[in-house]
C-alpha cells in the first residue's frame, strides 16, 4: 500500500494527517487524491465510512497553499450537519495554513453569512439552497475564481428528492468558472453516473471500490420479521438488551417520519433510555445543540429521519436501527453506513413488518442480510406496557406540540422557499406597523375634511340665510 508523500503530498500536511490519526491511505484516498493533484476531474465511488472527505480535503488543501487566495474551492452538501463536519475537516487538516473556511446553510444568519463570504474566505461549506440565495440577492462576493467544486453525496445533490436542488444547482454553477475542477464524491454515484458526467465534464478520473457487496465487511447486517403492532415493543427490547450487555454504546435510530421521530423518543423515555432526536422539522441551533451531545455522549440513542442518513461520521455509533424498512437500497446503505466506519465494527437492525418484505428483498439484492431470530417469549412480556406508553405519547405529543408543530412547519416551508423566517417575521411585523400608521393617518385626513366640509356647509348656510335676508329685504 502507498503512503501520502508517495502521493505527492507536502510534508506539513502528512504531518497534519498523522496528529489526527490519519497514518495510510484508504483506497480511494490512493486512487484518487494523485489524479486530482494532476489537476484531473475526478468522481470517487467507495464505501461508506472509508474516507472520502480527506480524499478531497487533502489535494485541494495542498494545491492551495501552493497559490492561497480566496474564495479557492466551494464544497457542496445535502444537509447542514455535513457541512460543518466537511468545514472542521478542512479546519483541522488546514490549520498550518492558516485556512480560513465559511459555512454557508440555512436557518442561520444571512447577514453574518454575507459577510463572512465578502472577508473571501480560502474555502466556502455550502448547503446548495441558502448559497444560491446568497448569489440571488447579494453582488458582494465573487466565485468567479474557484479552482474547486466538490459535490459531496454528489447523487444525492442531483436527484429529486423531497428536497430538489436542481434549481439552486443551476444558478450555483452558472455563477462559477467553466474552467475549474469538479470532484463527485459519493457511496452510491453509480445510478446518477450519466448526470454527474454533465457537470464533470473534462473526461474525470473515475473510481469506484471493487466489491460484491455495497457495504463494508465489518457490518453485521441483520433483520426482524416482526407483525408491526409488535414491531415497538422489539425495539424497547432490543436497546435493552444492547444496554444490558454494553457499557460504552450508543444507538442511532432511523424513521420514516419526523412525527415518530418525537414519538418514538418519547416513548423510550418513558423507558428511561437517553434519547434524543434530529429531523428537519426542529429548528436548527436545536438540530446543532442534539446533535452535539450525541456526539459526546451525552445521550446515548439518536432518534433520527433520514436527515441523518448520509455522511456523519460519529466513531462511538455501534448500533443502527431501521425502525422502518428504507424504500430504496441507497438509503439503506448511507443509513447503516453510520457505523463500521474506518474499520470498526457494527451491528445493523432492520425492523421489518408484513408490509415491507418485498422492501427487504431489494435492499438483500445489494447487501448481505441476515434474519436475527430473537426470543419473542421477551418481547410479547413488554408489548401491552409499550404500546400503552407509544399511545399516551401520541396524546401528549397532539396536545402539547401541535401549535408550536404548525409554526415550525411554516418556518421550515419559508426556508424551502428561500426565506428567513426571523427576517420574515420582522418584515411582517413592520408592514402591521405601516398599515396602522397609514390607517391612523387617514383615518386623521379624513377627520380633516369632514371637519372642513362641515365648517363649509356652515358657512354655505349663514351665506344662503344671508342672501335670502338680503331678497327679502
Ligand atoms: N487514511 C485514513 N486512516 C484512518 N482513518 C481515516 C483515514 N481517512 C479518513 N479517516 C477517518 O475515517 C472516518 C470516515 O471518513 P469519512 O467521513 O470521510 O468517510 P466517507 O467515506 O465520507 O463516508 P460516508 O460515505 O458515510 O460519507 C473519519 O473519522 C476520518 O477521520
Amino acid at each position: 500500500m502507498a503512503d501520502f508523500s508517495s502521493l505527492g503530498l507536502s510534508d506539513w500536511l502528512i504531518q497534519q494527517c498523522k496528529q489526527v490519526g490519519i497514518n495510510k491511505p484508504t483506497e480511494v484516498q490512493e486512487n484518487c487524491v494523485p489524479a486530482i493533484l494532476q489537476g484531473r476531474d475526478c468522481m470517487g465511488c467507495a464505501k461508506t465510512g472509508s474516507g472520502k472527505t480527506a480524499a478531497f480535503v487533502l489535494p485541494v488543501l495542498q494545491k492551495l497553499s501552493e497559490d492561497p487566495y480566496g474564495i479557492f474551492c466551494l464544497v457542496l452538501t445535502p444537509t447542514r450537519e455535513l457541512a460543518y463536519q466537511i468545514s472542521e475537516q478542512f479546519r483541522v487538516l488546514g490549520k498550518p495554513l492558516g485556512l480560513r473556511e465559511c459555512i454557508i446553510v440555512g436557518g442561520m444568519d444571512m447577514v453574518a453569512q454575507a459577510l463572512e463570504l465578502s472577508n473571501q474566505p480560502h474555502v466556502v461549506v455550502a448547503t446548495p439552497g441558502r448559497l444560491a440565495d446568497h448569489i440571488r440577492s447579494s453582488n458582494t462576493f465573487s466565485m468567479r475564481r474557484i479552482q474547486f467544486l466538490i459535490l459531496d453525496e454528489a447523487d444525492r445533490l442531483l436527484e429529486q428528492g423531497c428536497t430538489d436542488f436542481t434549481k439552486d444547482l443551476e444558478v450555483i454553477l452558472g455563477f462559477l468558472p467553466a474552467k475549474r475542477q469538479t470532484l463527485l464524491f459519493s457511496a452510491t454515484l453509480t445510478d446518477t453516473l450519466q448526470e454527474l458526467k454533465t457537470i464533470a465534464m473534462n473526461q474525470p478520473f473515475f473510481w469506484e471500490s471493487k466489491s460484491e457487496t455495497r457495504t463494508v465487511d465489518e457490518l453485521d447486517q441483520r433483520y426482524i420479521l416482526t407483525a408491526e403492532k409488535v414491531k415497538d415493543a422489539y425495539l424497547v427490547h432490543l436497546i435493552q438488551k444492547f444496554t444490558d450487555e454494553h457499557d460504552d454504546w450508543s444507538i442511532i435510530i432511523f424513521t420514516n417520519m419526523c412525527k415518530t421521530c418525537q414519538i418514538l423518543s418519547m416513548m423510550l423515555r418513558e423507558f428511561n433510555f437517553p434519547t434524543i432526536t434530529l429531523h428537519s422539522m426542529m429548528k436548527q441551533k436545536q438540530r446543532f445543540a442534539n446533535l452535539a451531545k450525541f456526539k459526546a455522549g451525552v445521550y446515548k440513542v439518536l432518534i433520527a429521519t433520514d436527515v441523518a442518513a448520509r455522511g456523519l461520521d460519529i466513531p462511538t455509533v455501534q448500533v443502527v436501527i431501521n425502525h422502518n424498512t428504507p424504500g430504496l437500497p441507497k438509503i439503506y446503505i448511507h443509513r447503516v453506513g453510520r457505523t463500521a466506519r474506518a474499520g470498526r465494527h457494527g451491528v445493523s437492525i432492520t425492523l421489518v413488518t408484513q408490509y415491507d418484505i418485498h422492501l427487504v428483498h431489494s435492499i438483500e439484492e445489494q447487501t448481505l442480510n441476515l434474519q436475527l431470530h430473537m426470543q419473542e417469549k421477551e418481547v410479547l412480556k413488554i408489548l401491552t406496557h409499550v404500546n400503552v406508553t407509544r399511545r399516551q405519547c401520541e396524546i401528549k405529543l397532539e396536545s402539547t406540540e401541535f401549535d408550536e408543530k404548525k409554526e415550525t412547519n411554516k418556518r421550515k416551508q419559508m426556508i424551502l422557499e428561500g426565506k428567513d423566517p426571523e427576517l420574515e417575521a420582522k418584515r411582517k411585523a413592520e408592514l402591521e406597523k405601516i398599515r396602522s400608521q397609514k390607517k391612523k393617518f387617514k383615518q386623521k385626513i379624513q377627520e380633516n375634511i369632514d371637519r372642513q366640509r362641515k365648517g363649509q356647509m356652515k358657512n354655505k348656510r349663514i351665506k344662503t340665510t344671508a342672501n335670502c335676508d338680503q331678497e327679502a329685504v
